[in-house]
């Protein structure tokens, strides 16, 4: 997160960091007691090593009351994502245990309605992502405002020349921009998760390359068909 702040403790209950061999790689978050929401693109860190969950977590390395690590059930990519497109990149983690629901872990509801949320709607994005882009890297959770961009202005041919489709949303990344390790978090938008960090460009906190984000709207038929399928 780029020129944000850091976060109450706790008050973002629902964020969880994915990580590899005891190190942060990516944002998520929980839309129930045993499944997480996060990006495709996650799983490109990871190779065969084994993916944990933080939940309940404010510091990635204080001990914290309600700070659980969580291992992995079953991992479903969507189907069409794939490395070097932006396209589908979400990412459904499947807990191997149901987490406790506390006051520091939670799930947050998603928009169910496949609407674009209004150009200028001030939303919010969290995550343990980068707070420089000299690649400093935060122990506590970070957030930061950031404003609906529409997607005309997005596809523009000094920002992303047409590529921004209807299952992606952007905002403005004027200085403030979600960054690297922020994929997989929620863009939060009147406490609804609207969207998904996606990477988009690597190029964080230019007005030119807005923040990119897929939109959860159009993925919940795929969501739902998952979380009934799956066993255990
Ligand atoms: C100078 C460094 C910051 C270059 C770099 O490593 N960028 C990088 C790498 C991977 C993902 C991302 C990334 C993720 C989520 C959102 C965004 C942009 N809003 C970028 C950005």
């Amino acid at each position: 997160i780029l020129r944000g702040e850091e976060t109450t403790p706790h008050q973002r209950p629902y964020m969880t960091s994915l990580q590899v061999a005891g190190e942060h790689i990516c944002g998520g978050f929980l839309i129930s007691d045993q499944w997480v929401l996060s990006a495709a693109h996650c799983l490109e860190d990871v190779g065969n090593e084994t993916l944990q969950v933080l939940v309940g977590a404010h510091s990635l390395s204080e001990p914290e009351r309600n700070k659980r690590l969580a291992g992995v059930q079953e991992l479903f990519p969507h189907p069409n994502s794939s490395a070097g497109n932006p396209h589908d990149d979400l990412l459904l983690i499947q807990l191997k245990e149901k987490v406790s629901i506390n006051s520091d872990v939670q799930f947050l509801a998603f928009q169910r309605q496949d609407r674009d949320v209004p150009a200028g709607t001030p939303c919010e994005v969290a995550g343990w992502g980068i707070i420089s882009n000299t690649g400093k890297r935060p122990d506590k959770l970070h957030q930061v405002e950031l404003a609906v961009l529409s997607r005309a202005t997005c596809n523009t041919r000094t920002h992303y020349d047409g590529a921004v489709t209807e299952k992606l949303m952007c905002t403005e990344s004027k200085r403030k921009d979600s960054c690297k390790g922020d994929s997989g978090g929620p863009l939060v938008c009147n406490g609804v998760a609207e969207g998904v960090v996606a990477t988009g460009s690597r190029i964080c906190g230019n007005w030119k390359k807005p923040g990119i984000y897929t939109r959860i709207g159009p993925y919940v038929t795929w969501i739902e068909s998952v979380l009934a399928g799956a066993h255990r």
